[in-house]
């Protein structure tokens, strides 16, 4: 399945969000989503969720989702978002319990995204006994399990520290590099776009527009911290930010 954004404009009353963005979100890849503060990011991304409506434009799903897709359209939140009382495996359960599969079936998917998430050891843990990279790491095993066509993913690393933030961005690259998924991933942060995006999307300040579409062409495997090509393109991801971020900030301060 196919998402293409079509001339999406949104305002709230005669407050400007966003104008005209228009872009397809390719099938297998990661599409990275930066930009000042307050450019729209994370409504974009709840206008491609269907969250939200905007005032113009469409977001158009083309194809059918993947076989066995429960949910095509599954966020990850920065928060984690895990029941308490329920175990890394009854959390991963509940959202295959919506939609009726349990017993042998729920079992085979939970198996195979609890192994994809290197978490089978985990399975019977609480999230109270888990670090927060790790508590990250079965919030993304809960949103494969529903085979979705693309994940939604709102700063997933921005709630964990430096380390375990590294830690995570390896298990994210690893888990495509074995079975590429599809991904729209909001980012404060470049050195995560240029590490996990084949492309990064570049918002100007509200209303937020498209500067740049920036295409990162070195496999994700092949992406190390430091490398050259990556820490040019971090370069130039900055440049294009920093004087909109300059007025994005002025402008929040003047409210
Ligand atoms: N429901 C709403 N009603 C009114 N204004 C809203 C609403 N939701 C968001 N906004 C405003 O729209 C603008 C864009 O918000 P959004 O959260 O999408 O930006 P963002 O780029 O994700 O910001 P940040 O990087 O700070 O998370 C902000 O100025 C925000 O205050």
């Amino acid at each position: 399945m196919d998402i293409r954004l079509d001339g999406i404009s949104h305002s709230y009353d005669d407050f400007e969000v966003m104008r005209d963005i228009s872009l397809d979100i390719p099938k297998g890849q990661i599409l990275c989503i930066v930009g000042p503060s307050g450019c729209g990011k994370s409504t974009l991304l709840r206008f491609i969720g269907g969250l939200e409506r905007p005032t113009s434009g469409r977001v158009l799903q083309m194809g059918e989702p993947p076989e066995g897709c429960l949910n095509p359209l599954t966020y990850v939140f920065q928060d984690f978002a895990l029941l308490p009382w329920r175990t890394v495996s009854g959390n991963i359960s509940l959202v295959l319990e919506d939609h009726g599969i349990k017993g042998a079936a729920a079992q085979e998917i939970i198996d195979d995204v609890l192994a994809r998430t290197k978490l089978t050891d985990f399975a019977k843990a609480l999230p109270k006994q888990l670090s927060g990279g790790m508590k990250q790491r079965v919030a993304i095993a809960r949103a494969l399990a529903v085979k979705p066509a693309v994940m939604l993913m709102d700063e997933p690393l921005s709630a964990l520290d430096a380390q375990t933030r590294e830690l995570l961005m390896d298990d994210l690259v690893d888990l495509w590099t074995r079975q590429p998924f599809t991904a729209v991933y909001v980012t404060h942060n470049l050195a995560e776009a240029v590490r996990l995006g084949h492309k990064v999307v570049v918002l100007s300040r509200r209303p937020g527009r498209i500067r740049e579409v920036v295409n990162i062409d070195t496999p994700l495997a092949e992406r190390e911290t430091g490398d050259a090509d990556l820490e040019t393109a971090q370069k130039h991801l900055w440049l294009l930010m920093r004087d909109e971020a300059r007025a994005a900030d002025a402008e929040l301060i003047n409210v």
